[in-house]
């Protein structure tokens, strides 16, 4: 592996068997070879883990040069998703200090010369960080067309989410292709006025990621589905402090209520989670208190959870591709195709709900199936394909691009 720095606090990785002429990088070689360069910007273990799908899937075009750039928005967790599906940033960008501000305003930087260094042909983001806006903004700036993964999730209220809400709405105002995940995001990006031509309904590319997994890996229910133990997990900013309380007390109450049941819980590194998780949780002898999981294990977890009981907006997401049946720790979400479809329900981060909706469940087995038999409402593992053929449409029109169901047949 070669790395070279190319301009203050930002290294560039080449792939080994890549050896290049000084001064040349392989996205001149490539561009050299006419082809469309298309930037993929990641900041955070979700967005990786929903990139990565597209990323794979952009690759395997020969007219494409498909370059990632990893912000590092997050350290060592994204590390660890990025060695989880194979890749190696192509850019590397330095953080500019501990806090939001001097992230940002250094990726910014970093952003803006890497796109003034080499003519992208097209940025790709995906959903709602900060690194998420900023590759757009950098992009939009230097003209270069955005598009956005995971488009048109909205609450519509600026401060839940905080900030996502804000910055996903942003990003919908100057991007060029909204790839959206479900049919009501996109009615959303439709009722903000934007063109029905640059909306494709895509599925959402969690669920390919869990199959690139779960093939690879061998990722399969062990025992009965109503045996499995309950996975908790809750890090939202907005549910920190007494409501997080509240929530950890009341899987407190389930596990004293049910003692055959364990509770496996990896807990967010945030020491305002921590502290309360230990604290009111630690005592328990049928709950373990995990450190956060990478996404092999989590996938692991998670299809042998017999009930998930979350904030996480991916897992909601995830849980109805296995099967478990998820009780949702937040007021609103912007995911609300699980509950409509009938395998999730929002309890809220208030002690009573929880218990009482969880009691329900592994109180009742018939519910806890009913929600199991729900087919995953986010997507068919097929988005990242399809995200596909709409850049080579956009970016080399003249190619044959695979037909649907000729790529289902494959
Ligand atoms: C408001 C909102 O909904 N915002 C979302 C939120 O994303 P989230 O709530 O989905 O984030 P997490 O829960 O951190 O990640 C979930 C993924 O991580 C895997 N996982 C989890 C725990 C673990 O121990 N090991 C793992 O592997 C898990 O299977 C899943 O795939 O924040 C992002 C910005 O950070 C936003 O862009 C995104 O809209």
């Amino acid at each position: 592996m070669c790395k070279q720095t190319c301009w203050s606090g930002v290294t560039r990785v080449t792939r080994p068997g890549t050896a290049l002429q000084p001064g040349r990088t392989r996205t001149d070689r490539e561009a050299d070879l006419n082809k469309r360069i298309v930037g993929i910007v990641s900041g955070t273990r979700p967005e990786i883990i929903k990139l990565a799908p597209v990323y794979h899937a952009l690759r395997r075009h020969e007219d494409l040069c498909v370059l990632w750039v990893h912000t590092g928005q997050h350290g060592e967790m994204a590390a660890d998703m990025l060695r989880c599906f194979g890749i190696t940033p192509d850019e590397q960008l330095g953080r500019g200090g501990a806090s939001l501000e001097e992230f940002s305003v250094a990726c910014r930087q970093q952003l803006d010369a890497l796109m003034a260094r080499q003519k992208w042909d097209m940025c790709i983001v995906q959903g709602d960080t900060e690194s998420a806006f900023l590759g757009a903004l950098a992009a939009f700036y230097r003209r270069i067309p955005v598009g956005h993964v995971e488009a048109g999730l909205r609450t519509y209220n600026l401060e839940r989410p905080f900030p996502e809400e804000g910055l996903r709405q942003m990003i919908s105002r100057i991007a060029d292709i909204h790839w959206a995940p479900t049919e009501r995001a996109r009615a959303a990006l439709l009722s903000e006025g934007i063109a029905p031509a640059k909306i494709e309904m895509t599925g959402n590319t969690v669920v390919d990621a869990q199959q690139w997994v779960s093939e690879r890996f061998a990722i399969r229910r062990e025992g009965a589905a109503a045996d499995g133990h309950i996975l908790v997990t809750a890090h939202r900013r907005e549910n920190w402090g007494e409501e997080m309380e509240q929530t950890f007390h009341a899987v407190a109450d389930i596990a004293r209520a049910f003692p055959g049941k364990r509770v496996l819980f990896p807990v967010h590194l945030n020491p305002v989670v921590q502290k309360p998780a230990h604290a009111i949780l630690a005592g328990l002898d049928n709950v373990r208190l995990v450190a956060p999981f990478d996404y092999l294990e989590m996938q692991q977890a998670l299809v042998n959870a017999s009930l998930l009981l979350t904030d996480s907006g991916g897992l909601q997401e995830e849980a109805p591709t296995f099967g478990v049946p998820t009780l949702v720790l937040r007021h609103e979400t912007e995911r609300p195709e699980a509950v409509e479809a009938g395998c999730a329900r929002i309890v809220g981060p208030k002690r009573e709900a929880i218990v009482r909706e969880a009691t329900r469940l592994l109180a009742d087995p018939a519910a806890a199936d009913a929600m199991r038999k729900v087919a995953n409402p986010f997507g068919d593992g097929q988005a990242s394909r399809r995200i596909a053929q709409a850049v080579l449409a956009r970016l080399v029109p003249h190619t044959e691009t695979e037909t649907e169901e000729a790529a289902l047949a494959a």
